[in-house]
């Protein structure tokens, strides 16, 4: 009889309850990772993604070879694949941790349930973020959480007592399954390695230039933790990462509690996703669920998608996205912002190509965020960017639109924000936008305004403030000396 511990969006050894559970009950562990062929094709999986998660995997199996251990990877079917360890070795214990992902992995974990229960497999799955599954109620929430992600971390095994494989699989991370070739020309790299180096010059340095960096797609790039993708593969533990930046001696307080916000922001939103998981597939608020349907308009999508709508500053960003796989939040909100506004297109398709786009992709916090700037979840529906303004104050001097749109070289600096107005444009390099991005926004404007008198049903915005929005004057009125608990009034 053998444990099984199942690697998903937890590759690492630290902090690892699974890995944990399994090197205490002292029989030998199987540590399995599967590439799932069917994940990869879905709309919003890349190979970029892959290709982080393979550079994790090769690392966690120099980690785990340290403490004894070895890491088995196999391609398929998870519960075929299961069902083929089983004739093998028996496996008495499932290990692994509690995903909140797409539709398709929640399927999936649902299937690899009814099949431990079919063969009597004991299954366990542990947090690993402080999100609860089951009847949330969020007037207790930041309480459990705050448990949770302060309770002490699980400490790295010493020893597993591995199975021994005939072959470790690690070969077939070679081929990617799909055939989407979206890969990244400057991304970050995935493992421990990458990880901890990317953290200890975050906490020792460029947390100091925290929030002075954080609007800017330029200065966030070194200013930003840049933890994402580590924090969204489990590379890093979520906890172990606050626990640590909470005990740091750093010079300014107001860099260190805005971090350590996001860091509560993360599982707030994942926590949204978790307790309705319709918010991957349609609008959570029930009136808004037509309110753009029947009116996408393809053209506008691929050029919004690659990066040519014809507003510089926009689509600076977007190819920025495309070839390093991260933008900072601003700029994530102001695309996706632009798409259901100014382009007025349906949220599903740009949250799918954006979420194609992100190293970093967390289904939990990608589609609740994507919902909030689209304006469908009923609360604050008018996050309409100004593209040129942002531009102005984000790239006032131009190089960021330069370096990332060089057909517009022979447009002079005055005209860079809106060279539409510039009479020399060579608009067979960079075309104008289809409608002037003044006139979309107040298209949109209007648009919303109708579709929110006539179909709003005000006890449906009830119904999604009281399952989903953070609880900020009633914690703030309890807990007006406690610091943990201010980094959660910032929740939105
Ligand atoms: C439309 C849209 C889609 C997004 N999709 C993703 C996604 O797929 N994956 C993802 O990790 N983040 C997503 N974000 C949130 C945010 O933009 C990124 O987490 C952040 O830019 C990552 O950079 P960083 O690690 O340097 O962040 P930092 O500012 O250093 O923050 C530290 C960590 O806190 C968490 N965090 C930061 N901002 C937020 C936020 N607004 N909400 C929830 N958690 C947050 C992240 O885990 C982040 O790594 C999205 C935001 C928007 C507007």
């Amino acid at each position: 009889m053998i444990n099984l511990v199942w690697l998903k969006r937890d590759i690492r050894v630290s902090d690892h309850r699974p890995l944990y559970e399994a090197a205490n009950n002292g029989k030998p562990t199987l540590i399995l990772y599967v590439i799932e062929p069917d994940y990869w094709q879905l709309e919003d999986t890349s190979k970029r993604q892959f290709q982080f998660i393979k550079e994790s995997l090769l690392s966690l199996s120099k980690q785990l070879q340290c403490i004894g251990a070895s890491l088995t990877v196999r391609k398929g079917d998870v519960v075929e694949i299961l069902e083929k360890v089983h004739l093998h070795a028996a496996i008495s214990n499932l290990y692994c941790h509690q995903e909140t992902g797409n539709p398709w992995t929640y399927e999936r974990d649902k299937r690899v349930i009814a099949w431990c229960k079919s063969k009597q497999v004991n299954y366990q799955e542990y947090q690993q973020q402080a999100v609860f599954r089951g009847h949330v109620n969020r007037d207790k929430w930041h309480h459990v959480a705050e448990k949770w992600l302060q309770a002490a971390v699980f400490p790295t095994p010493t020893h597993i007592h591995t199975l021994l494989q005939h072959h470790n699989g690690l070969k077939l991370l070679d081929v990617y399954p799909a055939d989407d070739n979206n890969e990244a020309r400057t991304p970050q790299q995935g493992g421990l390695e990458a990880a901890n180096k990317t953290r200890d010059s975050f906490f020792h340095h460029r947390i100091n230039e925290y929030l002075y960096g954080i609007s800017s797609p330029v200065k966030s790039t070194t200013s930003s933790s840049r933890l994402s993708p580590y924090l969204a593969y489990g590379v890093l533990s979520l906890r172990q990462v606050l626990q640590q930046a909470q005990a740091l001696p750093v010079t300014s307080k107001r860099n260190k509690s805005g971090f350590l916000s996001r860091l509560y922001w993360h599982s707030h939103f994942v926590q949204k996703l978790e307790s309705e998981p319709r918010y991957a597939e349609q609008a959570v608020h029930n009136s808004l669920i037509d309110m753009r349907a029947n009116e996408f308009n393809e053209s506008c999508y691929l050029r919004w998608s690659s990066g040519d709508t014809g507003v510089p500053f926009i689509d600076a960003c977007m190819r920025m996205l495309i070839q390093t796989g991260w933008i900072n939040f601003r700029m994530r909100a102001m695309l996706m912002a632009y798409s259901s506004y100014h382009l007025w297109l349906d949220w599903q398709k740009p949250a799918a190509r954006l979420a194609t786009l992100f190293v970093d992709y967390e289904p939990g916090i990608h589609y609740p965020q994507v919902q909030m700037q689209s304006g469908t979840t009923g609360i604050n529906p008018f996050r309409i960017y100004n593209p040129v303004t942002q531009g102005l104050k984000y790239d006032p001097d131009g190089h960021f639109i330069r370096r990332y749109i060089p057909e517009l070289d022979h447009v002079p600096d005055n005209y860079l924000h809106t060279p539409w107005l510039y009479a020399g444009l060579k608009d067979d390099l960079y075309a104008p936008p289809e409608k002037h991005p003044d006139d979309a926004a107040k298209i949109a404007r209007e648009k919303i305004s109708s579709f929110y008198k006539q179909h709003l049903d005000k006890g449906e915005t009830g119904r999604v403030i009281s399952t989903h929005a953070s609880r900020k004057r009633a914690t703030r009125r309890r807990n007006k000396s406690n610091t943990m608990s201010k980094n959660q009034l910032k929740l939105f």
